[in-house]
């Protein structure tokens, strides 16, 4: 069905690449560094606990038993399930504190929140010196597939690529069967846009959908869900962009397909410090279960964060290019290597350093003109050498050029629809068992 819904339809790219990832392709993803979960531990016996997860349950409880509390306190305790997911470490290690929140089990104080990486760690080949990943979502493998998938697609934008494969996280606190495990089964696509252009050309198909929808802006003051037209929703603002606003369509039409009920089906848009550190705008399709609403598919468009950030890491540039029927004549900064200055500082590797600075881009050489002019140096990464090196003022000329461009070179954007498929199943599961029931 995903297959036939999607790939087929939208007439995708499929690829399937291996689990354990090197280390290099998550650094630059960033996970290596952002990937992660904040944490507390009982001080007594270390028993670990999602800290997020610890002020929900607390929360939920009070709401829905204590009969004793104002009506007050239930309002803040709300407001606080709503801006959960928005919480700093140290907002939510005070709120554990103002709550007297302790460990489940023991009753025992708890450690202040810290960030916990949710990979699992391994090295590659036998000498244990190439440390890798097991991969925590399929994305990577088609970000850094992307020059080849660019070219199978005729080097044409825009266009999607899928994977279905399985996705490891070493979760803190698994628990509620499929729904939170440390092995699972994700579907992905990614699809390439221009970023100058985000419109979609079969948007009109979906634009006239209605269904609920969670802005950021009801959640903060505590509103519920809404049904909206999706053409609304697009056309305010609200959803980011048309193309974002087509995969959300089309993720509706795909869930009330599979039996999802339509009325325990909502698109929530993240709160600004929830999104993941890639992305732009982002809505996740919840399905109200026995456990609540749960997150089943996410829909984020995660701009031109991924191939910007493996081009800047490998120095193979992830770009696509759109020809000019006539061509323009553009201003540009130009870069001219002083070769006599570089060759003092550098000898052997200044070949590599000259061929660096040739390969910067408009923003990179604007970047570096600026800090040569107010620092007089500067910190530049060379990717074939693997290291930062110092630039000096008298080691590079940049000047404004006058030049023919035939074509625009840019870095494309990508919406990202993510799906969990075991935790669609489990809410089919039981959707179709309450359908039967009533
Ligand atoms: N531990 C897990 N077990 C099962 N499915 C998962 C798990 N983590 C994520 N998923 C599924 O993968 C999809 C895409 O992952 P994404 O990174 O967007 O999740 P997430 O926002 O980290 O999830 P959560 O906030 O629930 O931890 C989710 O929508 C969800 O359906």
């Amino acid at each position: 069905m995903f297959c036939q819904h999607f790939v087929l339809e939208e007439n995708m790219l499929e690829v399937d690449c291996p689990c354990v990832t090197p280390e290099a392709v998550l650094k630059a993803s960033g996970h290596v560094d952002k990937f992660t979960d904040l944490m507390v531990k009982d001080e007594k016996t270390g028993t670990c606990y999602r800290a997020d997860h610890l002020l929900k349950d607390f929360c939920n409880e009070k709401i829905q038993k204590d009969l004793s509390i104002s009506a007050e306190k239930a309002a803040e305790l709300k407001h606080v399930l709503a801006m959960l997911d928005d919480l700093s470490a140290e907002e939510l290690g005070a709120k554990i504190k103002e709550y007297g929140i302790t460990a489940p089990d023991t009753k025992n104080p708890l450690s202040d929140p810290y960030p916990f990486n949710l990979m699992f760690q391994t090295s590659i080949g036998p000498s244990g010196l190439s440390p890798g990943y097991m991969r925590p979502e399929t994305a990577q493998g088609i970000f850094v597939n992307f020059k080849d998938l660019y070219y199978y697609n005729g080097n044409k934008l825009p266009f999607a690529a899928a994977q279905i494969g399985q996705a490891f996280r070493n979760e803190i606190s698994p628990r509620q069967g499929l729904l939170r495990v440390r092995e699972f089964t994700l579907a992905e696509i990614e699809h390439f846009v221009d970023p100058e252009y985000k419109s979609h050309p079969k948007y009109s198909e979906v634009a006239d959908l209605e269904f609920l929808m969670f802005p950021r802006e009801q959640q903060i003051s505590a509103q519920s869900a809404k049904k909206i037209q999706l053409g609304e929703a697009v056309s305010k603002g609200i959803v980011n962009n048309e193309t974002l606003g087509y995969f959300i369509g089309r993720v509706y039409l795909f869930l009330t397909r599979l039996g999802i009920d339509k009325d325990r089906l909502r698109f929530r848009q993240h709160l600004a410090n929830e999104m993941a550190h890639y992305a732009a705008d982002c809505w996740d399709a919840e399905i109200e279960s026995s456990y609540g609403w749960i997150e089943c598919v996410g829909i984020a468009d995660r701009s031109a964060y991924d191939l910007h950030a493996h081009t800047e890491k490998s120095g193979v540039p992830l770009v696509a290019h759109e020809k000019f029927s006539e061509p323009k004549e553009v201003e540009k900064l130009v870069i001219a290597p002083v070769k006599k200055e570089l060759g003092l500082a550098f000898k052997g590797n200044q070949k590599k350093v000259v061929e660096a600075l040739e390969a910067m881009n408009e923003k990179e050489a604007l970047d570096m003109k600026a800090s040569l002019e107010t620092k007089g140096v500067v910190e530049f990464y060379v990717c074939t050498l693997g290291e930062n090196v110092s630039i000096k003022k008298n080691m590079v000329s940049i000047s404004k050029e006058k030049k023919k461009e035939h074509q625009r070179t840019f870095t494309p954007s990508v919406i990202e629809p993510s799906f969990g498929i075991g935790r669609i199943i489990y809410c089919l599961y039981e959707h179709s068992f309450l359908h039967e029931a009533q």
